[in-house]
């Protein structure tokens, strides 16, 4: 039987969340420590974990069908995979970050000075756009201390609270991307691979809405219902039942959890009571 390959980063901050999206497709991988490689029992799916860097190779070559790895690699070294999915966790950004004492006014001060990174094409890319010419020292981590070292004028690396940055004394001055964790495919994936592709996909969607969203329960007087349903926007419009007590009613509904707790808030303004909120475990739509 056909199976589809994915990889899968072996440790770091993708391996957690990657893995729990799969347990949530119901997908069950038998994955014991220090495995390289796994399978699952339940979906035709074999798990490889890699190293995240090394995922855009791996794709290009055909060695594994798909991905989960950071868009901000595949900007890096993947320009030509295809992104099938954005996923929704893992989220950052890439900037460029001098010391903070530097009088900062544009991406032109870069002009000539020296940038240390993991990122080299991504700053290369972003600073010919530019016009700017700089020194690229190329270090695979701990980016954020090199002008501290005097090795570098500023730095391009990942940003996400900023606490990094905050703690080495530097600030963030251009944002080149952002970045999630996104579902990527290899250019040499079968036609076989390619449905079983589509089975998966569909599971994650079903995921991800689930996770975008809440169910809403709630009940109403009768004569405030227009009001209520009004303020609801729900899948398609929502469930009305009449409750035994003569006048009121039941409204069930699915909430984005976005938007939450301003439509709650104008719920209990509209009469709504007894309002009960239930995580959703797939939305298939
Ligand atoms: N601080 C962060 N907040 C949110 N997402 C991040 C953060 N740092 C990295 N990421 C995302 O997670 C991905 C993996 O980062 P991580 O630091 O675990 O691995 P790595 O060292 O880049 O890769 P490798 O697996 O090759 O060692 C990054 O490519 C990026 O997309
Ligand atoms: O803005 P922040 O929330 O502080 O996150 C940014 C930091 O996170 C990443 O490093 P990580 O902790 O993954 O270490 P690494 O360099 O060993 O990969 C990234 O390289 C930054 O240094
Ligand atoms: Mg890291």
């Amino acid at each position: 039987m056909t199976k589809i390959r994915i990889a899968i980063q072996k440790a770091g901050r993708l391996n957690e969340d990657s893995l729990l999206l799969l347990k949530n497709c119901g997908i069950s991988i038998d994955n014991g420590k220090d495995q390289l490689k796994a399978e699952s029992r339940n979906f035709p799916l074999e798990v490889f974990f890699l190293r995240n860097g090394d995922i855009p190779q791996y794709l290009r070559d055909g060695v594994v069908d798909i991905a989960i790895i950071g868009e901000n690699v595949l900007v890096e070294k993947g320009e030509d995979i295809i992104v099938a999915e954005k996923l929704g966790f893992s989220k950052c950004k890439v900037s460029l970050a001098v010391p903070k004492n530097v009088d900062y006014s544009s991406v032109q001060d870069f002009e000539g000075k020296r940038i240390a990174t993991s990122y080299p094409n991504t700053v290369k890319n972003y600073l010919a756009e530019k016009g700017v010419n700089a020194e690229l020292h190329i270090i695979s981590g701990s980016v954020e201390i090199a002008p501290n070292i005097g090795l570098a004028d500023g730095i391009c690396d990942i940003v996400s609270s900023g606490s990094t940055l905050f703690k080495n004394n530097l600030k963030e001055v251009e944002v080149m991307l952002t970045s999630e964790a996104v579902l990527a495919v290899s250019p040499k994936i079968s036609e076989k691979g390619k449905e079983i592709l589509t089975k998966l996909q569909f599971r994650i969607q079903s995921v991800l809405k689930a996770r975008q969203s809440k169910y809403v329960l709630l009940n109403a007087p009768n004569d405030k219902l227009d009001k209520i349903i009004n303020i609801l926007p729900g899948m398609r419009s929502p469930t009305v039942l009449p409750l035994a007590e003569k006048g009121w009613s039941s409204v069930h509904t699915v909430i984005d959890k976005h938007t939450f707790w301003d439509v709650i808030d104008a719920l209990k303004l509209a009469g709504a009571e007894g309002i009960l909120v239930c995580p959703i475990e797939k939305m298939v739509l």
